[in-house]
């Protein structure tokens, strides 16, 4: 069965081939590549105006809505209100939608819901969370209030608590866990790399394929599959120091140094290694992708451009 999807943020959720071109409206606030206009369809909607993603969601007969658009976990340290107002309030206005015309709705969590008390090696999905950021405690919010719509509402919520996604397509967004999306980009440029965390800084990872798959998978999974609505996924950890090991396997001659940040104090409040057992007995999560097969696809496709 196909369904009608909006996506909103125009990046990274590519599953037209999945559910056919004519059935995925992509939607952002961003001025759109000719490229990514000729994928499809692409729309301007601001989820701060819950007008304008009505009007989108009756005009193209939308009943899955994947809720994208977020500020990141550093960049929502420098302007919390805004964080505030599109991590929570955006929130806001897209349950109310999915609540209003029955949308079977994903909204993607974080490592970043858990703070310097849960158990960090590993995580489970149920454990205490008192994150210190503004991201992590809008997810939290997001987490509870959409099982709140669920159970109250009956809203079809669904939820993944994603590590840092690595992609070689898009730029890195604010977040902690971007040093190793940038890596690659200076490894190319310069063979080197200054790093604002640790060498030792361990942190959960995931190649996008695996990501896009993962919500699909939880999407397409049955109620009865679903013995929750918020599921930890995981796929590997690295610290900078292994994943520049991984590095000079290709590029040799790679060096990292290191200049902290305050992002260092963000990272050692996160898990190190995520347990994402229950995805896996459920709904049957499988990631397919290593540290290896990720350094190798970041390189060959950046290598292309
Ligand atoms: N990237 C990761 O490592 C990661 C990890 C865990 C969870 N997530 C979650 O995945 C989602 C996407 O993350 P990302 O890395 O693509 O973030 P990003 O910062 O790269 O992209 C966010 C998008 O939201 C758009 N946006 C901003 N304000 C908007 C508005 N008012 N209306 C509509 N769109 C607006 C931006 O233009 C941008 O394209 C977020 O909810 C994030 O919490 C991401
Ligand atoms: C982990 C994730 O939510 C995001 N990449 C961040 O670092 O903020």
């Amino acid at each position: 069965m196909m369904h009608n999807l909006l996506s909103n943020c125009s990046k990274k959720f590519y599953s037209r081939e999945l559910y056919g071109v004519d059935n995925v409206v992509l939607s952002d606030i961003v001025r759109p590549s000719d490229e990514l206009l000729k994928q499809g369809i692409y729309r301007y909607a601001d989820v701060m105006d819950i007008k304008q993603v009505q009007e989108l969601l009756v005009n193209n007969q939308i009943d899955w809505l994947i809720h994208l658009s977020a500020l990141l976990s550093a960049i929502g340290e420098k302007d919390v209100p805004l964080a505030m107002k599109l991590n929570i309030e955006g929130t806001h206005h897209i349950l109310e939608l999915a609540r209003k015309y029955k949308c079977k709705l994903f909204i993607p969590s974080t490592i970043g819901a858990f703070g310097p008390e849960s158990p960090r090696n590993p995580t489970p999905d149920f454990c205490i969370q008192r994150p210190r950021t503004i991201y992590g405690v809008s997810k939290v919010h997001t987490e509870l209030l959409g099982e709140y719509f669920y159970y109250r509402f009956g809203v079809d919520f669904r939820c993944l608590r994603f590590p840092g996604i690595i992609s070689a397509d898009t730029k890195p967004g604010g977040g902690t866990t971007d040093y190793a999306i940038e890596i690659f980009h200076d490894a190319l440029k310069s063979n080197a790399y200054k790093c604002y965390l640790r060498g030792d800084t361990r942190l959960p990872m995931m190649w996008i394929d695996d990501c896009i798959q993962s919500i699909v998978s939880i999407m397409e999974a049955s109620s009865e599959q679903l013995k929750q609505r918020t599921y930890n996924v995981a796929a590997m950890s690295f610290t900078p120091d292994e994943l520049t090991k991984a590095i000079q396997k290709y590029k040799p001659n790679f060096k990292i140094s290191y200049e902290i940040d305050e992002r260092q104090k963000i990272a050692d409040s996160w898990p190190q290694v995520f347990d994402d057992q229950n995805a896996r007995q459920h709904w049957s999560w499988n990631p397919k992708v290593d540290l290896d097969g990720l350094v190798q696809r970041m390189f060959a496709y950046l290598e292309r451009q």
